[in-house]
């Protein structure tokens, strides 16, 4: 029946439910469900209602349970048990990094050891990609699609979710038009959008590149701080124009700008993550401290628009390996690196260096 929506849009609906506060319940093949919401977006009555249905845990990433010496024995994440007198202030403060200096955790944290964390392990993904913190309160509940369809909730099933959740979704053009631009008059702005409901991308396309020809191109992530309001943190802004600026002075290129703000962790985390700099810690590590990796972007958007423009090799402009290996991996050949350095400010000295020595950027 088309009328009842797919797991795609089951999977949008749950996004949205957990950036709003609202419970999802997951299911699993064995006959296992679990109530999930978001530990950043709960209020204190739902938690209190959550506890009524039996023991919640938190599940927070390995990278977070790190940062609170809590034992992750599910690898990548950890279940952490809460006490039955701890409040929403104690749930929040092990999702989120805010107060870690001034009020570390009172532990050590208990986590749990046994039982299938895969029901988590969805939760956290679909918080990552709500782009809210890595971290959600789960309880077990008895038969999870009654206990939906009588509260109203969102169901998800494990094996029909999981492919989708570690996958992109397919893009497609909604519309181009013409974009009389500073850099050059010839300018055409493409605007593509997932079937997932997510963020849309863009692709800017200088002069009537040969699509039989490598084309300079930039694969640049959305910054809101740096691209529009000038910020002296990174060297955003200027990579931007000085790619647009090479592109119109050669009379050709194509500039995708991908909706990945924050290297994949949202405008909100990243503001979280510039708290945490504040307190000495560098890009890499706050991210950590946060329950991110070090970078959360999927560069693979990037091919599947620049194939569906129909370009297959490009001459990059980039001072990041991750995006080369990413782009000859699927499929579009990198003929050559065109470095990108312009924009170093005193602010931004560390930041650049922290990327050179941990994330592997070129100088
Ligand atoms: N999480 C986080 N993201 C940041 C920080 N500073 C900048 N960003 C984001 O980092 C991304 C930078 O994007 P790019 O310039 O395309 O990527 P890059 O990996 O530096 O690679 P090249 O510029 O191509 O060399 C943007 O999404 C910014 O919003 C930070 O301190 N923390
Ligand atoms: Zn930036």
């Amino acid at each position: 029946m088309s009328l009842i929506p797919d797991i795609t849009e089951l999977l949008a609906r749950a996004r949205a439910d957990l950036r709003m506060g609202v419970p999802v319940v997951l299911t699993d093949d064995s006959g296992f469900s679990v109530v999930a919401i978001s530990a950043e977006t709960l209020n204190p009555q739902r938690l209190a209602d959550l506890k009524k249905l039996g023991d919640p845990v938190v599940a927070i990433t390995g990278r977070r349970a790190e940062t609170l010496k809590a034992r992750a024995y599910d690898g990548d994440l950890a279940r952490v048990s809460i006490p039955a007198d701890a409040d929403i202030t104690w749930v929040q403060a092990v999702a989120d990094p805010s107060d870690d200096l001034n009020a570390p955790m009172k532990g050590p944290l208990m986590t749990e050891r046994h039982g299938n964390a895969n029901l988590h392990r969805i939760a956290i993904a679909l918080a990552k990609s709500a782009r809210i913190l890595p971290a959600a309160v789960v309880v077990p509940v008895e038969d999870g699609r009654a206990f939906a369809v009588s509260h109203g909730l969102t169901c998800i099933d494990h094996t029909r979710a999981a492919p989708h959740l570690a996958d992109r979704s397919a893009l497609h053009e909604v519309v181009a038009a013409r974009l009389p631009m500073e850099v050059s008059e010839a300018g055409r702005l493409h605007v593509f959008r997932p079937e997932d409901g997510g963020e849309e991308h863009y692709a800017v396309e200088i002069g009537r590149p040969d699509r039989d020809k490598p084309v300079l191109a930039r694969l640049h992530s959305a910054c809101f701080t740096g691209d529009l309001m000038g910020s002296l943190k990174c060297d955003c802004g200027p990579q931007l124009r000085g790619a647009l600026a090479q592109m119109g002075a050669e009379g050709a290129g194509v500039l995708l700008y991908l909706n990945q703000e924050g290297r994949g962790i949202g405008l909100a985390n990243k503001m979280r993550a510039y708290f945490l700099q504040d307190q000495g810690f560098d890009t890499v590590e706050a991210n950590h401290r946060l329950g991110f990796e070090d970078d959360e972007r999927d560069f693979r958007l990037g091919s599947d628009i620049l194939k569906s423009l129909g370009f297959n090799s490009v001459r990059l402009l980039t001072n990041n390996p991750a995006k080369i290996s990413m782009m000859e991996r699927t499929g579009i050949a990198v003929t050559e690196r065109v470095p990108l350095k312009v924009g170093e400010t005193a602010h931004n000295r560390g930041y650049l260096a922290t990327k050179a020595a941990k994330s592997g950027h070129l100088l």
